[in-house]
Protein backbone atom coordinates (compact mmCIF):
# COMPACT_ATOMS: atom_id res chain seq x y z
CA UNK A 1 0.00 0.00 0.00
CA UNK A 2 1.49 3.74 -0.54
CA UNK A 3 1.79 5.66 2.33
CA UNK A 4 -1.09 8.24 2.34
CA UNK A 5 0.39 11.81 3.63
CA UNK A 6 -1.27 13.10 6.32
CA UNK A 7 0.08 16.11 8.34
CA UNK A 8 -2.64 17.27 10.42
CA UNK A 9 -5.54 15.93 12.64
CA UNK A 10 -8.35 17.59 13.89
CA UNK A 11 -10.26 15.92 16.28
CA UNK A 12 -13.51 17.62 17.09
CA UNK A 13 -14.66 15.29 20.03
CA UNK A 14 -13.83 14.09 23.29
CA UNK A 15 -11.33 11.19 22.28
CA UNK A 16 -9.13 9.55 24.75
CA UNK A 17 -5.64 11.16 25.53
CA UNK A 18 -3.74 8.57 23.69
CA UNK A 19 -4.82 9.25 20.09
CA UNK A 20 -2.96 12.51 20.00
CA UNK A 21 -0.43 11.46 21.99
CA UNK A 22 -0.09 8.42 19.13
CA UNK A 23 -0.54 10.89 16.04
CA UNK A 24 2.05 13.45 17.40
CA UNK A 25 4.70 10.96 18.55
CA UNK A 26 4.14 9.23 14.98
CA UNK A 27 4.61 13.16 13.48
CA UNK A 28 1.38 14.30 12.69
CA UNK A 29 0.02 17.92 14.10
CA UNK A 30 -2.75 17.23 16.28
CA UNK A 31 -5.63 20.32 17.26
CA UNK A 32 -8.47 19.30 19.35
CA UNK A 33 -11.63 21.74 19.76
CA UNK A 34 -14.68 20.13 20.79
CA UNK A 35 -18.87 21.37 20.13
CA UNK A 36 -18.35 23.32 16.95
CA UNK A 37 -21.12 24.36 15.87
CA UNK A 38 -21.55 23.50 11.73
CA UNK A 39 -20.34 26.56 10.61
CA UNK A 40 -17.05 26.67 12.47
CA UNK A 41 -16.44 23.29 11.31
CA UNK A 42 -16.74 23.86 8.02
CA UNK A 43 -14.61 27.05 8.38
CA UNK A 44 -11.75 25.30 10.30
CA UNK A 45 -11.76 21.90 8.55
CA UNK A 46 -10.48 23.32 5.53
CA UNK A 47 -6.95 23.53 7.37
CA UNK A 48 -6.89 19.14 7.66
CA UNK A 49 -5.90 15.79 5.97
CA UNK A 50 -7.39 14.25 8.90
CA UNK A 51 -10.94 14.49 11.10
CA UNK A 52 -11.23 12.12 14.38
CA UNK A 53 -14.72 11.65 15.37
CA UNK A 54 -17.29 10.07 17.78
CA UNK A 55 -21.28 9.74 17.19
CA UNK A 56 -21.61 13.58 17.62
CA UNK A 57 -20.20 15.52 15.08
CA UNK A 58 -22.13 15.62 11.71
CA UNK A 59 -19.93 15.14 9.13
CA UNK A 60 -22.15 16.03 6.04
CA UNK A 61 -21.46 16.03 2.48
CA UNK A 62 -21.23 19.82 2.66
CA UNK A 63 -18.77 19.26 5.22
CA UNK A 64 -17.13 16.71 3.60
CA UNK A 65 -16.91 19.30 0.41
CA UNK A 66 -15.67 22.14 2.12
CA UNK A 67 -12.52 19.79 2.91
CA UNK A 68 -9.29 18.71 1.74
CA UNK A 69 -9.64 15.58 3.98
CA UNK A 70 -7.88 11.88 3.30
CA UNK A 71 -9.51 10.45 6.33
CA UNK A 72 -11.83 10.50 8.64
CA UNK A 73 -11.56 8.48 11.35
CA UNK A 74 -14.70 7.32 13.87
CA UNK A 75 -13.46 6.21 17.32
CA UNK A 76 -16.16 4.10 17.60
CA UNK A 77 -18.34 1.76 15.74
CA UNK A 78 -21.69 3.84 13.73
CA UNK A 79 -20.52 5.50 11.12
CA UNK A 80 -24.17 7.02 10.16
CA UNK A 81 -23.11 10.06 11.43
CA UNK A 82 -20.38 10.46 8.36
CA UNK A 83 -21.61 10.56 4.59
CA UNK A 84 -19.73 7.97 3.70
CA UNK A 85 -20.87 8.07 0.07
CA UNK A 86 -20.05 11.54 -0.06
CA UNK A 87 -16.66 10.50 0.91
CA UNK A 88 -15.37 7.74 -1.02
CA UNK A 89 -16.65 10.59 -4.32
CA UNK A 90 -14.06 12.71 -2.80
CA UNK A 91 -11.38 9.84 -2.30
CA UNK A 92 -11.41 10.26 1.31
CA UNK A 93 -11.25 6.85 3.16
CA UNK A 94 -13.59 6.48 6.31
CA UNK A 95 -12.74 3.90 9.15
CA UNK A 96 -13.94 3.26 12.60
CA UNK A 97 -12.91 0.83 15.29
CA UNK A 98 -15.65 -1.98 15.58
CA UNK A 99 -14.45 -3.42 18.33
CA UNK A 100 -13.38 -1.20 20.87
CA UNK A 101 -16.56 -0.39 22.80
CA UNK A 102 -18.91 -3.96 22.40
CA UNK A 103 -18.31 -5.03 25.71
CA UNK A 104 -19.31 -1.39 27.00
CA UNK A 105 -22.23 -1.09 24.74
CA UNK A 106 -23.29 -4.93 25.85
CA UNK A 107 -22.72 -3.92 29.00
CA UNK A 108 -25.32 -1.09 29.43
CA UNK A 109 -28.28 -3.07 27.32
CA UNK A 110 -27.74 -5.64 30.42
CA UNK A 111 -28.09 -3.22 32.58
CA UNK A 112 -31.30 -1.78 31.24
CA UNK A 113 -32.40 -5.17 31.08
CA UNK A 114 -31.95 -5.54 34.31
CA UNK A 115 -33.29 -2.40 35.26
CA UNK A 116 -36.20 -3.06 33.31
CA UNK A 117 -37.09 -5.70 35.19
CA UNK A 118 -36.22 -4.52 38.58
CA UNK A 119 -37.70 -0.53 38.45
CA UNK A 120 -33.72 0.47 39.55
CA UNK A 121 -33.60 4.13 38.15
CA UNK A 122 -37.45 4.99 39.36
CA UNK A 123 -36.89 3.19 42.93
CA UNK A 124 -33.22 4.86 43.27
CA UNK A 125 -35.13 7.99 42.52
CA UNK A 126 -38.27 7.17 44.76
CA UNK A 127 -35.56 6.46 47.85
CA UNK A 128 -33.74 9.91 47.04
CA UNK A 129 -37.15 11.72 47.23
CA UNK A 130 -37.19 10.39 50.88
CA UNK A 131 -39.97 7.55 49.87
CA UNK A 132 -39.81 4.04 51.31
CA UNK A 133 -42.39 2.05 48.41
CA UNK A 134 -42.34 -1.68 48.48
CA UNK A 135 -45.43 -2.25 46.68
CA UNK A 136 -45.08 0.35 43.56
CA UNK A 137 -41.75 -1.12 42.57
CA UNK A 138 -42.26 -4.76 42.46
CA UNK A 139 -40.55 -6.25 39.46
CA UNK A 140 -40.18 -9.37 37.67
CA UNK A 141 -37.41 -12.35 37.31
CA UNK A 142 -35.35 -12.43 34.27
CA UNK A 143 -34.86 -16.01 34.93
CA UNK A 144 -37.17 -18.13 32.65
CA UNK A 145 -37.90 -15.22 30.36
CA UNK A 146 -37.44 -15.12 27.09
CA UNK A 147 -34.96 -12.48 25.33
CA UNK A 148 -35.43 -11.58 21.97
CA UNK A 149 -32.00 -10.33 20.09
CA UNK A 150 -32.56 -8.54 16.72
CA UNK A 151 -29.30 -8.25 15.10
CA UNK A 152 -26.77 -10.83 16.02
CA UNK A 153 -22.79 -9.26 15.29
CA UNK A 154 -20.49 -8.43 17.92
CA UNK A 155 -22.90 -6.69 20.67
CA UNK A 156 -25.65 -9.33 20.13
CA UNK A 157 -23.79 -11.87 20.87
CA UNK A 158 -22.43 -10.68 24.03
CA UNK A 159 -25.66 -9.60 25.39
CA UNK A 160 -26.73 -13.04 24.60
CA UNK A 161 -24.30 -14.76 26.72
CA UNK A 162 -24.23 -12.45 29.41
CA UNK A 163 -27.88 -12.68 29.88
CA UNK A 164 -28.01 -16.41 29.57
CA UNK A 165 -26.31 -16.79 32.35
CA UNK A 166 -29.34 -15.33 34.06
CA UNK A 167 -31.40 -18.41 32.76
CA UNK A 168 -32.78 -15.92 30.03
CA UNK A 169 -33.90 -18.37 26.74
CA UNK A 170 -32.16 -16.54 23.61
CA UNK A 171 -33.81 -16.19 20.01
CA UNK A 172 -33.14 -13.69 17.71
CA UNK A 173 -32.84 -12.67 13.80
CA UNK A 174 -29.73 -11.66 11.55
CA UNK A 175 -29.73 -11.89 7.97
CA UNK A 176 -26.29 -12.86 7.67
CA UNK A 177 -24.77 -14.15 10.71
CA UNK A 178 -25.81 -17.99 10.04
CA UNK A 179 -28.09 -19.86 12.58
CA UNK A 180 -25.74 -22.38 13.04
CA UNK A 181 -22.88 -19.84 14.12
CA UNK A 182 -25.67 -18.32 16.56
CA UNK A 183 -26.78 -21.78 17.77
CA UNK A 184 -23.60 -22.36 19.32
CA UNK A 185 -23.72 -19.18 21.16
CA UNK A 186 -26.96 -20.96 22.43
CA UNK A 187 -29.23 -18.10 20.52
CA UNK A 188 -32.03 -19.90 18.48
CA UNK A 189 -32.87 -17.97 14.85
CA UNK A 190 -36.12 -17.93 13.44
CA UNK A 191 -38.40 -15.04 11.14
CA UNK A 192 -38.95 -11.67 13.20
CA UNK A 193 -43.05 -12.70 12.50
CA UNK A 194 -42.10 -16.27 14.69
CA UNK A 195 -39.92 -13.95 17.00
CA UNK A 196 -42.16 -11.57 17.89
CA UNK A 197 -45.01 -12.96 19.51
CA UNK A 198 -42.41 -14.82 21.79
CA UNK A 199 -40.58 -12.39 23.57
CA UNK A 200 -40.71 -10.66 27.27
CA UNK A 201 -37.67 -8.43 26.25
CA UNK A 202 -36.67 -7.20 22.92
CA UNK A 203 -33.11 -5.45 22.57
CA UNK A 204 -31.97 -4.53 18.40
CA UNK A 205 -28.33 -4.30 17.64
CA UNK A 206 -27.87 -3.36 14.38
CA UNK A 207 -26.56 -0.61 12.41
CA UNK A 208 -28.82 2.53 11.38
CA UNK A 209 -29.97 1.87 7.71
CA UNK A 210 -33.36 1.78 5.61
CA UNK A 211 -34.08 -1.41 6.60
CA UNK A 212 -33.65 -1.08 9.97
CA UNK A 213 -35.52 1.94 10.59
CA UNK A 214 -38.45 1.17 12.39
CA UNK A 215 -38.30 -2.60 12.79
CA UNK A 216 -40.07 -2.28 15.70
CA UNK A 217 -43.35 0.08 14.50
CA UNK A 218 -47.35 0.13 15.17
CA UNK A 219 -47.29 -3.00 12.99
CA UNK A 220 -44.68 -5.20 15.04
CA UNK A 221 -45.89 -4.25 18.37
CA UNK A 222 -49.18 -5.32 17.75
CA UNK A 223 -47.78 -8.46 16.94
CA UNK A 224 -45.87 -8.67 20.58
CA UNK A 225 -46.56 -10.03 23.92
CA UNK A 226 -48.71 -7.39 25.53
CA UNK A 227 -46.62 -5.76 27.96
CA UNK A 228 -43.37 -6.78 26.02
CA UNK A 229 -40.26 -4.32 27.50
CA UNK A 230 -37.88 -3.53 24.58
CA UNK A 231 -34.17 -1.78 24.79
CA UNK A 232 -32.49 -0.29 22.11
CA UNK A 233 -28.20 0.84 22.49
CA UNK A 234 -28.05 0.40 18.92
CA UNK A 235 -29.43 3.53 17.22
CA UNK A 236 -32.68 5.94 17.64
CA UNK A 237 -34.95 4.98 15.13
CA UNK A 238 -34.47 1.62 15.12
CA UNK A 239 -37.34 1.72 17.29
CA UNK A 240 -39.79 3.90 15.79
CA UNK A 241 -40.78 6.58 18.59
CA UNK A 242 -43.88 7.70 18.22
CA UNK A 243 -44.76 4.02 17.77
CA UNK A 244 -43.22 3.37 21.16
CA UNK A 245 -44.93 6.11 22.57
CA UNK A 246 -48.04 4.55 21.20
CA UNK A 247 -47.16 1.08 22.87
CA UNK A 248 -46.14 2.62 25.94
CA UNK A 249 -49.69 4.86 26.55
CA UNK A 250 -51.98 1.59 25.52
CA UNK A 251 -49.57 -0.44 27.98
CA UNK A 252 -48.83 -3.09 24.66
CA UNK A 253 -44.86 -2.15 25.63
CA UNK A 254 -44.60 -2.88 29.26
CA UNK A 255 -41.14 -0.21 29.43
CA UNK A 256 -38.41 0.28 27.44
CA UNK A 257 -34.62 0.79 27.67
CA UNK A 258 -33.22 4.00 25.67
CA UNK A 259 -29.79 4.73 25.30
CA UNK A 260 -29.95 6.52 21.89
CA UNK A 261 -32.40 8.57 19.94
CA UNK A 262 -33.30 10.44 16.68
CA UNK A 263 -32.36 13.39 17.89
CA UNK A 264 -29.50 13.56 20.39
CA UNK A 265 -30.33 15.27 22.86
CA UNK A 266 -34.03 14.69 22.15
CA UNK A 267 -36.26 17.82 22.04
CA UNK A 268 -39.01 16.04 22.35
CA UNK A 269 -38.86 14.74 25.95
CA UNK A 270 -42.64 12.30 25.55
CA UNK A 271 -40.63 9.24 25.92
CA UNK A 272 -37.98 10.12 28.14
CA UNK A 273 -40.31 11.35 30.83
CA UNK A 274 -42.54 8.40 30.36
CA UNK A 275 -42.79 6.95 33.58
CA UNK A 276 -41.72 3.14 31.86
CA UNK A 277 -39.11 4.63 30.07
CA UNK A 278 -35.32 4.69 31.54
CA UNK A 279 -32.83 6.36 29.59
CA UNK A 280 -29.70 7.27 28.99
CA UNK A 281 -27.47 10.22 27.39
CA UNK A 282 -25.94 7.91 24.38
CA UNK A 283 -23.78 6.13 27.29
CA UNK A 284 -22.92 2.48 25.24
CA UNK A 285 -19.32 3.45 24.81
CA UNK A 286 -18.93 5.69 27.41
CA UNK A 287 -16.54 3.69 29.36
CA UNK A 288 -12.61 4.42 30.45
CA UNK A 289 -12.07 1.02 28.78
CA UNK A 290 -13.91 1.55 25.74
CA UNK A 291 -12.53 5.10 25.09
CA UNK A 292 -8.67 3.48 25.61
CA UNK A 293 -9.22 1.01 22.98
CA UNK A 294 -11.52 3.41 20.53
CA UNK A 295 -9.01 6.28 20.58
CA UNK A 296 -5.71 4.30 20.49
CA UNK A 297 -7.12 1.86 17.72
CA UNK A 298 -8.25 4.81 15.46
CA UNK A 299 -5.02 6.66 15.52
CA UNK A 300 -2.56 3.49 15.12
CA UNK A 301 -4.82 2.70 12.05
CA UNK A 302 -4.08 6.38 10.93
CA UNK A 303 -0.70 5.86 11.48
CA UNK A 304 -0.47 2.24 10.13
CA UNK A 305 -2.02 3.98 6.97
CA UNK A 306 0.45 6.71 6.81
CA UNK A 307 3.07 4.55 6.49
CA UNK A 308 1.87 2.38 4.04
CA UNK A 309 1.66 -0.59 6.20
CA UNK A 310 -2.13 -1.59 5.95
CA UNK A 311 -5.91 -0.08 5.80
CA UNK A 312 -7.39 -1.61 8.89
CA UNK A 313 -11.24 -0.56 9.33
CA UNK A 314 -11.88 0.94 6.49
CA UNK A 315 -15.65 1.62 5.72
CA UNK A 316 -15.41 3.30 2.45
CA UNK A 317 -17.90 2.06 -0.07
CA UNK A 318 -15.43 0.30 -2.96
CA UNK A 319 -15.92 2.46 -6.25
CA UNK A 320 -12.21 3.23 -6.63
CA UNK A 321 -9.43 1.96 -4.63
CA UNK A 322 -5.81 3.43 -3.99
CA UNK A 323 -2.46 2.16 -5.02
CA UNK A 324 0.70 3.66 -5.63
CA UNK A 325 -0.81 7.52 -5.62
CA UNK A 326 -3.61 6.24 -8.55
CA UNK A 327 -7.02 5.73 -8.13
CA UNK A 328 -8.08 2.26 -9.47
CA UNK A 329 -11.93 1.79 -10.22
CA UNK A 330 -13.12 -1.16 -8.18
CA UNK A 331 -16.80 -3.13 -8.67
CA UNK A 332 -18.16 -5.47 -6.14
CA UNK A 333 -21.15 -6.64 -4.06
CA UNK A 334 -22.28 -8.37 -1.13
CA UNK A 335 -22.56 -12.19 -1.37
CA UNK A 336 -23.40 -14.79 1.22
CA UNK A 337 -23.23 -11.67 3.97
CA UNK A 338 -19.88 -11.27 2.54
CA UNK A 339 -18.81 -8.35 0.30
CA UNK A 340 -17.04 -9.32 -2.86
CA UNK A 341 -14.56 -7.59 -5.33
CA UNK A 342 -15.83 -8.06 -9.02
CA UNK A 343 -13.35 -6.14 -10.67
CA UNK A 344 -10.31 -3.56 -10.23
CA UNK A 345 -9.39 -1.12 -12.81
CA UNK A 346 -9.26 -3.22 -15.84
CA UNK A 347 -9.07 -6.84 -14.51
CA UNK A 348 -12.65 -8.55 -13.85
CA UNK A 349 -11.61 -11.60 -11.69
CA UNK A 350 -12.66 -15.24 -12.52
CA UNK A 351 -13.83 -15.64 -9.15
CA UNK A 352 -15.35 -12.96 -6.91
CA UNK A 353 -12.55 -11.83 -4.23
CA UNK A 354 -13.84 -12.19 -0.81
CA UNK A 355 -12.93 -9.22 0.95
CA UNK A 356 -12.03 -10.49 4.49
CA UNK A 357 -9.16 -11.32 6.10
CA UNK A 358 -5.30 -9.81 4.96
CA UNK A 359 -5.27 -9.55 1.11
CA UNK A 360 -2.32 -8.57 -1.02
CA UNK A 361 -3.33 -7.56 -4.54
CA UNK A 362 -0.74 -7.19 -7.34
CA UNK A 363 -0.91 -6.43 -10.95
CA UNK A 364 1.36 -8.24 -13.52
CA UNK A 365 1.68 -9.49 -16.99
CA UNK A 366 0.39 -13.24 -17.15
CA UNK A 367 3.25 -15.87 -16.82
CA UNK A 368 2.90 -19.66 -16.09
CA UNK A 369 5.66 -18.86 -12.97
CA UNK A 370 3.59 -15.90 -12.19
CA UNK A 371 1.82 -17.78 -8.92
CA UNK A 372 5.01 -19.64 -7.88
CA UNK A 373 7.20 -16.73 -8.08
CA UNK A 374 4.89 -14.98 -5.81
CA UNK A 375 4.47 -17.66 -3.73
CA UNK A 376 8.05 -18.09 -3.45
CA UNK A 377 8.81 -14.27 -2.51
CA UNK A 378 6.08 -14.47 0.33
CA UNK A 379 7.59 -17.85 1.64
CA UNK A 380 10.65 -16.23 2.00
CA UNK A 381 8.91 -13.74 4.12
CA UNK A 382 7.35 -16.56 6.29
CA UNK A 383 4.03 -15.50 4.63
CA UNK A 384 1.74 -17.94 3.30
CA UNK A 385 -0.90 -17.81 0.51
CA UNK A 386 -4.40 -18.85 1.64
CA UNK A 387 -6.33 -18.03 -1.64
CA UNK A 388 -5.84 -16.83 -5.29
CA UNK A 389 -7.44 -14.98 -7.56
CA UNK A 390 -6.62 -14.61 -10.87
CA UNK A 391 -8.13 -12.10 -13.78
CA UNK A 392 -10.40 -13.46 -16.71
CA UNK A 393 -8.36 -12.23 -19.57
CA UNK A 394 -4.81 -12.65 -19.27
CA UNK A 395 -3.39 -10.24 -21.67
CA UNK A 396 -1.65 -7.31 -20.87
CA UNK A 397 -0.97 -5.92 -17.08
CA UNK A 398 -3.73 -7.37 -14.83
CA UNK A 399 -4.60 -7.64 -11.32
CA UNK A 400 -4.29 -10.47 -9.12
CA UNK A 401 -5.23 -10.93 -5.39
CA UNK A 402 -3.63 -13.19 -3.11
CA UNK A 403 -5.34 -13.93 0.76
CA UNK A 404 -2.54 -14.12 3.00
CA UNK A 405 -1.41 -15.21 6.59
CA UNK A 406 0.11 -12.01 7.28
CA UNK A 407 1.07 -8.58 5.33
CA UNK A 408 4.46 -8.45 4.35
CA UNK A 409 6.89 -5.92 6.12
CA UNK A 410 7.75 -4.43 3.09
CA UNK A 411 5.98 -4.08 -0.34
CA UNK A 412 9.00 -3.44 -1.76
CA UNK A 413 10.19 -7.00 -1.71
CA UNK A 414 7.64 -7.98 -4.85
CA UNK A 415 8.83 -4.91 -6.82
CA UNK A 416 11.27 -7.72 -9.04
CA UNK A 417 7.53 -9.48 -9.94
CA UNK A 418 5.25 -6.83 -10.10
CA UNK A 419 4.14 -3.54 -11.82
CA UNK A 420 2.29 -2.38 -8.36
CA UNK A 421 0.99 -3.82 -5.07
CA UNK A 422 -1.31 -2.57 -2.37
CA UNK A 423 -2.38 -5.05 0.93
CA UNK A 424 -4.81 -4.51 3.61
CA UNK A 425 -6.67 -6.70 6.33
CA UNK A 426 -10.58 -6.03 6.37
N1 LIG B 1 -25.01 3.04 22.29
C1 LIG B 1 -23.75 3.08 21.96
O1 LIG B 1 -22.98 3.88 22.49
C2 LIG B 1 -23.22 2.15 20.95
C3 LIG B 1 -23.98 1.78 19.89
N2 LIG B 1 -23.48 0.94 18.95
C4 LIG B 1 -24.36 0.56 17.85
O2 LIG B 1 -24.78 -0.79 18.06
C5 LIG B 1 -25.13 -1.36 16.81
C6 LIG B 1 -24.55 -2.75 16.68
O3 LIG B 1 -23.14 -2.69 16.72
P1 LIG B 1 -22.27 -4.01 16.45
O4 LIG B 1 -22.87 -5.18 17.14
O5 LIG B 1 -20.86 -3.66 16.75
O6 LIG B 1 -22.47 -4.17 14.89
P2 LIG B 1 -22.26 -5.49 13.99
O7 LIG B 1 -22.07 -5.00 12.61
O8 LIG B 1 -21.24 -6.38 14.62
O9 LIG B 1 -23.68 -6.20 14.10
C7 LIG B 1 -24.83 -5.72 13.49
C8 LIG B 1 -25.64 -6.91 13.05
O10 LIG B 1 -26.91 -6.45 12.57
C9 LIG B 1 -27.28 -7.33 11.53
N3 LIG B 1 -28.36 -6.77 10.74
C10 LIG B 1 -28.29 -5.96 9.64
N4 LIG B 1 -29.53 -5.71 9.18
C11 LIG B 1 -30.39 -6.37 9.99
C12 LIG B 1 -31.79 -6.49 10.02
N5 LIG B 1 -32.57 -5.89 9.11
N6 LIG B 1 -32.34 -7.24 10.99
C13 LIG B 1 -31.59 -7.88 11.90
N7 LIG B 1 -30.23 -7.79 11.92
C14 LIG B 1 -29.65 -7.04 10.98
C15 LIG B 1 -26.00 -7.54 10.75
O11 LIG B 1 -26.08 -8.68 9.95
C16 LIG B 1 -25.00 -7.68 11.88
O12 LIG B 1 -24.79 -9.04 12.25
C17 LIG B 1 -24.67 -0.36 15.74
O13 LIG B 1 -25.78 0.41 15.35
C18 LIG B 1 -23.70 0.52 16.50
O14 LIG B 1 -23.58 1.78 15.93
C19 LIG B 1 -22.23 0.41 19.03
C20 LIG B 1 -21.42 0.76 20.09
C21 LIG B 1 -21.84 1.68 21.11
O1 LIG C 1 -19.68 3.43 18.51
C1 LIG C 1 -20.88 3.69 18.38
O2 LIG C 1 -21.60 3.27 17.44
C2 LIG C 1 -21.53 4.54 19.37
O3 LIG C 1 -22.71 4.76 19.29
C3 LIG C 1 -20.71 5.18 20.42
O4 LIG C 1 -20.85 6.56 20.21
P1 LIG C 1 -19.85 7.57 20.94
O5 LIG C 1 -18.47 7.26 20.47
O6 LIG C 1 -19.99 7.32 22.41
O7 LIG C 1 -20.31 8.94 20.55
Amino acid sequence: MAPIFIKTVLISESVDPRCKTILEENGIRVTEKQNMKKDELMAEIKDYDGLVVRSATKVTSDIINAANLKIIGRAGTGVDNVDVDAATKKGIIVMNTPSGNTISAAELTCALLMSLSRNVPQAAMSMKQGNWDRKKFMGAELYGKVLGIVGLGRIGKEVASRMQSFGMRTIGYDPITPPEVTASWGVEQMSLEQLWPQCDYITVHTPLMPSTVGLLNDETFAKCKKGVKVVNCARGGIIDEAALLRALESGQCGGAGLDVFVEEPPQNRSLVDHPNVISCPHLGASTKEAQARCGEDIALQIVDMVKGKKLVGAVSSTPRCYTQGVWNHASGSVQGGVPVLLELSDSVFKQPVSLTGNLLFFKASASPQLLSSVAGLLATEGVEIESYSAPADRTGDLWYCVGVSSLLRDLSALKPLVKEAAQLTI
